[in-house]
């Protein structure tokens, strides 16, 4: 198995970026770039490919971001795949992989400096996860410039729909504090079975696995309403969650795709345009997300 290089510190990343598009021998190689947290799965697979079939050059990054985790005992327990992780992106044909340690991202212990996710960041998922989205928004900034290529290339940055408010906000940090990347969003990837691909299913049981199934059924139950244009009914959607064993439903909404603003009830009968509906529960003790785009 070919593994990609490996590199622990922005120094080693840059020098192997720059080699890399340096041997292309084009005016303005494309460098595609995929953030995750590792333990990788088929999900992750579909950005490295996504980003492979783009570009020139591919790094991935692996590093368990402590400053976007409210819960430290779901820090503790997040799993780490490393040697697994590296089989992965070699077969995705991903060139090279950053993988620093929490004292390179962080010399000093964590940063004083932070992205602040404003309000959008405050709802969902920011809700259930105070200061979640500040943590992510500035690893990806710290990423964007360990990355950033020091050769003349288009920089291009992949990330999973399945985290649908995550991509909602590193758009508008790119766009409102100008980075030179443009933001990729790669659709959901789900089990045979229906469930969302996430890190975190390896803790369900086979029965939690089952209950957490309703999430996706009342999710096409929406986008079969929508599509056939008869009235969306989040309400029986939601009691649909609710009323299944073992599930805490956190959230169920209907929002605008770019600004996550919620549909108000009495627009959802009718769509004027493109709308996300986004819910959260809890399975067993594990918190799990998902989404569809609804079109009218
Ligand atoms: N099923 C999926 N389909 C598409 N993209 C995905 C999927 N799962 C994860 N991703 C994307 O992979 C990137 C890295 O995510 P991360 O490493 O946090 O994995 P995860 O499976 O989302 O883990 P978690 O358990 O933390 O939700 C993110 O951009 C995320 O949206
Ligand atoms: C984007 C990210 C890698 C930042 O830590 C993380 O939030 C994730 O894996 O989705
Ligand atoms: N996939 C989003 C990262 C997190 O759950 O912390």
């Amino acid at each position: 198995m070919n593994h990609p290089r490996l590199a622990t510190t922005p120094a080693e990343l840059s020098k192997a970026i720059t080699e890399l598009l340096e041997a292309t021998g084009k005016d303005r190689p494309a460098l595609g770039l995929v953030p995750t947290m590792g333990a990788l799965h088929s999900g992750h697979a579909a950005l490295a490919q996504a980003a492979r079939a783009d570009n020139d050059v591919v790094v991935a990054s692996i590093f368990v971001n402590p400053l976007q985790f409210d819960d430290p005992a779901d820090l503790a327990r997040y799993p780490r795949t490393l040697e697994a992780d590296l089989d992965l992106l070699g077969e995705a044909g991903v060139d090279v992989v950053f993988a620093p340690s929490e004292d390179t991202m962080y010399p000093g212990g964590l940063p004083l400096v932070r992205v602040s996710s404003g309000v959008m960041g405050t709802r969902f998922e920011g809700a259930s996860r105070p200061g979640h989205f500040d943590g992510v928004l500035t690893v990806v900034a710290k990423l964007f410039h360990c990355v950033q290529p020091a050769v003349p290339a288009v920089f291009r940055a992949y990330f999973g729909q399945k985290d649908a408010q995550q991509v909602a906000l590193i758009r508008r940090m790119a766009a409102d504090l100008n980075f030179p990347v443009q933001i990729y969003p790669v659709p959901i990837v789900r089990a045979a079975d229906g469930l969302a691909e996430s890190s975190r299913n390896v803790f369900l049981s086979p029965g939690e696995r089952r209950s957490a199934l309703v999430l996706s059924r009342a999710l096409t139950r929406l986008q079969e309403n929508a599509s056939s244009r008869r009235p969306l009914d989040l309400p029986a959607a939601a009691a649909l969650v609710s009323a299944e064993p073992g599930v805490e439903l956190d959230y169920f909404e209907v929002v605008d795709p770019l600004t996550l603003e919620p549909v108000p009830a009495g627009e959802q009968d009718v769509l004027s345009g493109p709308a996300l509906a986004l819910v959260a529960a809890r399975v067993g003790g594990i918190r799990l997300i998902d989404n569809a785009e609804l079109h009218g």
